[in-house]
């Protein structure tokens, strides 16, 4: 059985205040974008965890599809499987990747072992796996509130225009992200902010990392730069970076970006 992870974008994202566990609160609207991973499994004699495509940083055991299995496994009769990762949604990058390959494991395990998990139960294994990874359930636009696991309604839709996401060749931890931020309480809320036309998000919309991140790597804050440039009516980093992206009028031209830059058209 076979499924295909999405990237998720922040249209803005503020910080709001620290917990005592270390994890942050924060506001942020999750947009839902179709760069995908592929994810199969299937039955087998031994388990067996292979990747291909982009190559995945550290130990294979670590991944969040084998993390996912092994707290599965604690709870359900489950048989061994080979679980194949095709690795195309850039890592890093503030996209979300890896909490969208737990969560789809868990919808595919769900689906293949007939486990009858509701929403709520997976919804509670998500939570075990990484901050993001419950929006990946519903997977449709929310706005996030708590540590980004609390969704509310929200009507945006990107359609009418053409998405662009670039990553520069740059890679940001997310618990190094958090651990530059000042948190601090938005003046106004992003779920009223976001009705505004976009043609107004450059001046209201904000990533609470974008200023310290861009100062470390000034790649990114290039990409942002030239995404303006181009004539973008809104850019901004996603999550944690280093992705950027820009919403244009027209298909823009991304020639201005370098040759190990990943890009991505319409999102
Ligand atoms: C930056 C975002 O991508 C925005 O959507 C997310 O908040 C990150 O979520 P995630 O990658 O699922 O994060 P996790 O894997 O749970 O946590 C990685 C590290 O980020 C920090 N972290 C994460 C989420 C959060 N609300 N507060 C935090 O402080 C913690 O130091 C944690 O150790
Ligand atoms: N399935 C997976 N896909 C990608 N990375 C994974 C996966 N499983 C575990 N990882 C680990 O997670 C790290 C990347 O996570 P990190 O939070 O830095 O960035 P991200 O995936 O771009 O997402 P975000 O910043 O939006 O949470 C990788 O370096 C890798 O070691």
């Amino acid at each position: 059985m076979i499924c295909f992870p999405n990237a998720k974008i922040n249209i803005g994202l503020n910080v709001i205040n620290k917990r005592q566990d270390g994890y942050h609160e924060l506001e942020t609207i999750f947009y839902p974008v179709k760069i995908k991973d592929a994810l199969e499994i299937i039955e087998a004699p031994e388990m067996k965890f292979e990747s291909s495509g982009i190559n995945i940083p550290g130990d294979s055991n670590n991944n969040l599809c084998i993390k996912a299995y092994n707290l599965l496994r604690a709870d359900f009769d489950l048989p061994n499987i080979h679980i194949h990762l095709h690795k195309h949604i850039p890592i890093g990058a503030g996209l979300g990747g890896g909490s969208s390959d737990a969560t789809f494991f868990i919808k595919l395990v769900n689906d293949k072992f007939n486990l009858g998990m509701d929403k709520e139960v997976m919804k509670n294994y998500c939570s075990k796996l990484g901050a993001d990874c419950a929006f990946f359930l519903e997977n449709r636009p929310v706005f996030a509130t708590g540590i980004g696991d609390v969704f509310d309604e929200v009507e945006v839709d990107l359609s009418g225009y053409h998405v662009v996401l670039v990553k520069p060749p740059v890679h940001v931890a997310t618990a190094e992200a958090y651990k530059n931020v000042v948190p601090q309480e938005p003046i106004n809320s992003l779920k009223s902010l976001v009705r505004l036309p976009v043609e107004d998000w450059n001046c209201n919309i904000k990533n609470d990392f974008e200023p310290h991140i861009i100062n470390s790597y000034p790649q990114i804050r290039m990409v942002k730069a030239n995404m303006l440039d181009i004539g973008a009516v809104f850019a901004l980093m996603s999550g944690s970076g280093s992705s950027v992206f820009g919403i244009f009028n027209e298909k823009p031209d991304l020639s201005k970006f370098e040759e190990d830059f990943d890009v991505f058209y319409d999102i």
